[in-house]
């Protein structure tokens, strides 16, 4: 599915203050692409991932379309069972529920809407693609931030999503473990899916096909070649 935004604001509002986080967004990602989104601390990357996957609403007058879905316009429950069905959403600190085993965490959000025996056999088959089948049975803490990862990618899976997004996924991992979930997404990106990547590593970076810079609010393209020959990656 390509991602096509034109003007898409988001202000957060409460009683006492309005603050625009995401000023005019407008950019489009093809089916397939891998696309990397960098800047600093605050900038508003993880809010613009909130409002592609239909998490968080946009301000009145933005406009996202996902394939033909106009996302903008749709309600929540919409977008949540959007969300379920095309987005498959990884987080840097995976996010898992700490009382379920592995497998459990890979069925759990589709057990209200799927029959179990089926989920089951998906959710075996899932891991033992991620190889962390030897690891269904473990809690989460008894898994390593590698494993744990795996798991969520594992969940994210489920439903056999178009697009990934991923916020900083392997920001808690050490070299090693970062570059093996890095092959796992590079995979699934070869498969056709399309991965929206925020990262501040720029190891990262060159796994994907294009990079946007995130700052105040406003998001540019900038190329490969002048990040690294003129700005550190701003944290
Ligand atoms: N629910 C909210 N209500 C009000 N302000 C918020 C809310 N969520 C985020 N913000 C603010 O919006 C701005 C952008 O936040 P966001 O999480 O999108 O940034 P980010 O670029 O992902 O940051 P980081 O790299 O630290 O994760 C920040 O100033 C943050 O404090």
């Amino acid at each position: 599915m390509d991602i096509n935004v034109m003007n898409l604001s988001k202000t957060y509002e409460s009683n006492v203050e309005q603050k625009k986080v995401l000023d005019q967004v407008t950019f489009k990602v093809n089916k397939g692409e891998w696309v990397n989104i960098i800047g600093r601390s605050g900038s508003g990357k993880t809010t613009l991932l909130k409002c592609l996957s239909g998490i968080m609403s946009a301000d009145r007058g933005s406009i996202i379309n996902i394939g033909d879905l106009p996302i903008h316009s749709k309600s929540e429950e919409d977008r949540r069972e959007f969300r379920r069905q095309h987005i498959g959403y990884i987080y840097q600190d995976y996010q898992l529920f700490p009382a379920y085993t592995a497998k459990q965490n890979v069925m759990l959000p589709e057990l209200p809407y799927q029959n179990e025996s089926i989920l089951l056999k998906r959710a075996e088959e899932l891991m033992e693609q991620l190889n962390i089948e030897h690891r269904q049975d473990a809690l989460p803490n008894q898994l390593s931030g590698g494993e744990q990862q795996r798991v969520a990618i594992a969940r994210a899976l489920l439903n056999n999503p178009d697009i990934f997004v991923c916020d900083e996924p392997t920001g808690n991992l050490d070299r090693s473990t970062r570059d093996e979930v890095l092959q796992i997404l590079k995979q699934l990106q070869e498969e056709g899916r399309t991965i929206l990547f925020v990262t501040h590593d720029y190891d990262v970076i060159e796994y994907g096909d294009r990079i946007f810079e995130m700052d105040d609010g406003r998001l540019e393209e900038v190329s490969q070649k002048t990040l690294i020959i003129e700005k550190p990656i701003k944290n």
